[in-house]
């Protein structure tokens, strides 16, 4: 299990304010929220890429302590995609995080459906398919917890789907965490959902228990959520 409560501020100004995280094996976690609402901070403070106050258990393990090479074991980063600076291929690329062994390289590239175009350039692939390179990176470093940010902003509907799917198959094994700006697709394959608004937490829980009302004051948008073949789906408006 995954568990924090932590503060930070960049400096004056306070972005997470003593917000509290729970996360499971078994569930998908999606943090939402409006833009500058900290949710790319919460998950840097979480993989160490910055310092908060406050604490961050992984399992018992008190990540906060650990050296970042140490940290790696347990909990992995995958950004907001850009697009690839360098023209490695997608086998170096991936072979390039931490730990990382051929066969979990061979593995994960398998997993997405990428280990046949392993010899390709990254430079040459499409945003969504650079994406599921990111997650296989993920993947191949076998820690314990794997937080995405915007994992889908890039991607056609498709492309969302496949690794929403992906990482629903994923949260059998490993804790996962993705901040999704869909909130269709937060409530389609979110188990629980983090609701953060100006850097503090304003609703937490099972996403089929999400509320309109919760949204709406989140956003400043009117919300409705229809069921549409046993899915909850949201209908936003403009306010006014
Ligand atoms: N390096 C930085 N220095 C100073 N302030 C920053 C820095 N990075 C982010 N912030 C501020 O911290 C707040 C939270 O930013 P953060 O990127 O975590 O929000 P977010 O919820 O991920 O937003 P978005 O949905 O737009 O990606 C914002 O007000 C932002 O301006």
């Amino acid at each position: 299990m995954l568990e924090a409560r932590i503060s930070f501020a960049y400096g004056e100004r306070e972005v997470l304010k003593n917000v509290e995280l729970k996360a499971e094996r078994g569930e998908l976690l999606a943090v939402i929220g409006p833009n500058g609402a900290g949710k790319s901070t919460l998950l840097k403070c979480l993989v160490g890429i910055l310092r908060p106050r406050g604490t961050a258990r992984l399992d018992g393990v008190e990540l906060t302590s650990l050296r970042p090479a140490e940290r790696a074991k347990f909990i992995t980063y995958v950004p907001q995609s850009s697009l690839p600076q360098f023209a490695f291929t997608v086998e170096e690329f991936v072979e390039m995080g931490a730990y990382i062994t051929r066969g979990s390289v061979r593995k994960a590239l398998e997993r997405v459906g990428l280990w046949e175009r392993r010899r390709e350039r990254v430079t040459s692939l499409s945003g969504g398919e650079f994406q599921l390179v990111l997650i296989a990176r993920a993947l191949a470093q076998g820690s314990r917890a794997i937080l995405l940010d915007e994992p889908t902003s890039h991607l056609d509907v498709n492309h969302a789907l496949m690794v929403m799917e992906l990482l629903n198959e994923l949260k059998g094994e490993k804790i996962i965490v993705a901040v999704l700006h869909d909130l269709n697709l937060a409530l389609s394959y979110a188990d629980r959902v983090l609701v953060l608004k100006d850097g503090e937490k304003v609703w937490e829980g099972p996403s089929r228990k999400l509320e309109p009302a919760v949204i709406e004051t989140t956003y400043g948008i009117r919300a409705r959520i229809i069921e549409v073949e046993g899915k909850r789906l949201l209908v936003p408006g403009l306010k006014g």
